[in-house]
């Protein structure tokens, strides 16, 4: 079975996604490969330079995400293009990394735009949501990366609301005011649910 992992910034899914790994499952990390993609030799970098020009890169021939980062959240357009050299290519890394589950293991994508875009809904047959409100995402995101609120702001603007979220998943976890103990609870209930499933 293959469960989409979604949610806003800073909600908590690769914290879900670690402990669905500890559990068994197989993780598929689109932000992961999205890095990958465009570091120093990596598969979009060219591409990227033939959009956005040679300052798009670092001294060492990577992207500049900070930079990058501020022109895709100020400007749609931008943004856009961005997905339009990215996405394609994670696509097929997803099918790529996939293919190599165990028969019957669990597939988890971790997918932050699987309510935004078709194209992710389309590969998983369940999605799970994980849920916080806009304080906290802000509080934590903060408090994990050091970035500016209005940089996180600017990030939640352009995601999808919470309420389309939750109206697409088959499962929410509201992680919020959750320990980390409590928030494996809720996973360990989820977990049982769908390997249950699995197996028939
Ligand atoms: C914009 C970029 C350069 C910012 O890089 P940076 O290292 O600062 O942040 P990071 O990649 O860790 O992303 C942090 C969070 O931003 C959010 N985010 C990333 N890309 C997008 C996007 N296209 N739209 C909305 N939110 C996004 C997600 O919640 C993500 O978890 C980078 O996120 C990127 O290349 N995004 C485009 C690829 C993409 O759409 N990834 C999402 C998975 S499909
Ligand atoms: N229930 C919780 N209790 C305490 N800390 C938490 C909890 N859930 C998440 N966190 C912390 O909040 C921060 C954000 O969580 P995480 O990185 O899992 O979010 P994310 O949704 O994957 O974010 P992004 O969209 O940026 O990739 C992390 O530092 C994480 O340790």
């Amino acid at each position: 079975m293959r469960i989409g992992l979604t949610g806003g910034i800073g909600s908590g899914k690769s914290t879900v996604a670690a402990m669905l790994v500890a559990r068994g499952a197989k993780l598929v990390d689109t932000d992961a490969i999205a890095r990958s993609i465009a570091e120093p030799g990596g598969a979009a970098v060219r591409a990227l330079v033939t959009e956005f020009g040679p300052s798009i890169l670092t001294p060492e021939g990577g992207m500049d995400r900070a930079r990058m980062r501020e022109l895709v959240f100020s400007d749609v357009q931008a943004k856009k293009r961005l997905e339009g050299i990215l996405h394609p290519l994670i696509g097929a890394e997803c099918e790529h990394q996939a293919a190599s589950a165990e028969p019957g293991q669990l597939v988890v994508f971790d997918v932050p735009l699987l309510v935004e875009s078709k194209r992710w809904r389309a590969i998983v047959d369940r999605v799970l949501v994980i849920d916080a409100s806009e304080q906290t995402q802000l509080e934590r995101v903060i408090a994990r990366s050091g970035w500016a609120p209005d940089a996180v702001r600017a990030v939640i603007s352009q995601q999808a609301h919470r309420t389309l979220r939750r109206a697409a998943a088959d499962a929410v976890i509201y992680n919020e005011g959750l320990g980390l103990a409590e928030l494996s609870a809720h996973v360990e209930g989820l977990w049982e649910r769908w390997t249950v499933a699995s197996a028939r």
